[in-house]
């Protein structure tokens, strides 16, 4: 990956390239890498969209394969510079089994590192979550920290565990001799909560405040922060560091950044009504309208009815006491890191991420897409 006269021409894998961020790390790789010759596009499930993709100067190579598979891994790994490894399984609300989620994110990931190793590919940036750190299960608030703020970070729940594992399995690998003995390069970027285009949560909140006459009900008190990220600005994030990774190894090897916007500090749901209040929501009542106690009831409630209807059905709600807990509990980022170590700065403004989020909820928030 030399700064050759040449301008030697890159492969990129990015792994769960299909899914809500992941699509948008390859749009944001075509549009923002002057140096790609080959884009890899490596899902479980692959999306249509690839295909107007295929018509572009950068050679596109959709790949269908699972990353708990090692072999499927190493193959679309082979001969890549670069790995963006952002697949995996999101499931803070009981529909996977906790077996199942360590296996996509922290095997898949052992998978995607031994591959490098194999292969001789040095570059790998890994999306992991806030989560590695907190909200913990104390309910400590983590008000506007840094990658250096002390925290207790306790996980029981298996999505963080899983995150927080498959995070330091990357980081350890950090400056492990792939084939032709060179130092693989790592880095793990954290984002917080990401919204934009593709969110499902979001779009799920607008279907519900509609089937309620346009209303939604505050859960929440306001002055709990939760951190909130543009889903284009933590893209832009990966292209920027998986692409200074080889000129800054030094420092960025072994990394952790969190992604951070412009994106203001609120509460979940206020947050949530920066976009669903123009798309003709509004959220009832300055205070929570039901008693904490109540919400921690229903949590636990809904936990044994998870259990209860297993064997017939999936019974997934939102609500459940991990997720009470996370979205009850002010976790707020404020830092510089990521500037300061690749030149990082938000692509997006707020005002652009807020009118395109909008603009999507508008557009899709009541269609089956
Ligand atoms: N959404 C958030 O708010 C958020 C916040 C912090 C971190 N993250 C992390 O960002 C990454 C992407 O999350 P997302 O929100 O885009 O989720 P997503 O579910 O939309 O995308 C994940 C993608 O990974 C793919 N995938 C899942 N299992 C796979 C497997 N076994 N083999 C290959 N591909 C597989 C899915 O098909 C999907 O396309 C995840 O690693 C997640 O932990 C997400
Ligand atoms: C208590 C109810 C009224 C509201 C429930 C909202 C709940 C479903 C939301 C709140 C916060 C959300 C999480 C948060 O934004 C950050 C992440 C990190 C990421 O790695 C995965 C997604 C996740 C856990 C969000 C999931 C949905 C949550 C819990």
């Amino acid at each position: 990956m030399a700064d050759s006269a040449q301008a030697q021409k890159l492969v990129y894998l990015v792994t769960g390239g299909c899914g809500f961020l992941g699509e948008h790390v390859v749009r944001m790789l075509l549009q923002r890498e002057p140096r790609l010759g080959e884009l890899r596009v490596f899902d479980l499930h692959l999306g249509p969209w690839l295909e107007e993709l295929k018509t572009g100067p950068v050679r596109v190579t959709a790949i269908q394969g699972d990353v708990t598979q090692a072999h499927e891994v190493a193959a679309a790994v082979a001969g890549a510079h670069v790995v963006i490894h952002t697949a995996g399984l999101v499931d803070v609300f009981g529909r996977a089994s906790p077996k199942t989620i360590h296996e996509v994110n922290v095997q898949g990931t052992r998978n995607v590192i031994e591959a490098c190793v194999q292969t001789g590919t040095r570059f790998l940036v890994y999306t992991s979550s806030m989560e590695v750190v907190g909200p913990n299960t104390k309910g400590h608030p983590f008000y506007r920290g840094n990658e250096d703020t002390p925290y207790e970070a306790v996980h029981r729940h298996p999505y963080p565990c899983s995150k927080a594992l498959a995070e330091w399995l990357v980081l350890e690998a950090n400056g492990r001799k792939v084939c032709g003995g060179l130092p693989l390069v790592t880095c793990a970027l954290r984002p917080t909560g990401i919204y934009g285009e593709g969110h499902q949560i979001m779009r799920d909140f607008y279907r519900q405040g509609l089937r309620l006459g346009g209303r939604l009900f505050r859960a929440i008190p306001a002055s709990v922060e939760h951190g909130r990220v543009y889903v284009g600005n933590v893209a832009w994030m990966h292209v920027l560091a998986a692409r200074e990774l080889e000129r800054r190894a030094a420092l960025m090897g072994g990394q952790v950044y969190f992604c951070y916007d412009g994106s203001p500090y609120k509460s979940y749901e206020d947050f949530n009504m920066e976009f669903l209040g123009p798309c003709g929501l509004r959220l009832v009542g300055a205070r929570p309208l039901v008693p904490y106690w109540l919400l921690v009831f229903l949590a636990a409630l809904n936990v044994l009815l998870q259990w209860l209807l297993r064997p017939l059905l999936l019974y997934a709600p939102l609500l459940n006491p991990y997720t009470l807990a996370v979205a009850n509990t002010t976790f707020t980022v404020s830092t510089d890191k990521a500037q300061r170590h690749f030149g990082y700065e938000p692509l997006f403004s707020w005002e652009d991420s807020r009118t395109r989020t909008i603009l999507w909820v508008q557009a899709t928030g009541g269609s089956a897409q």
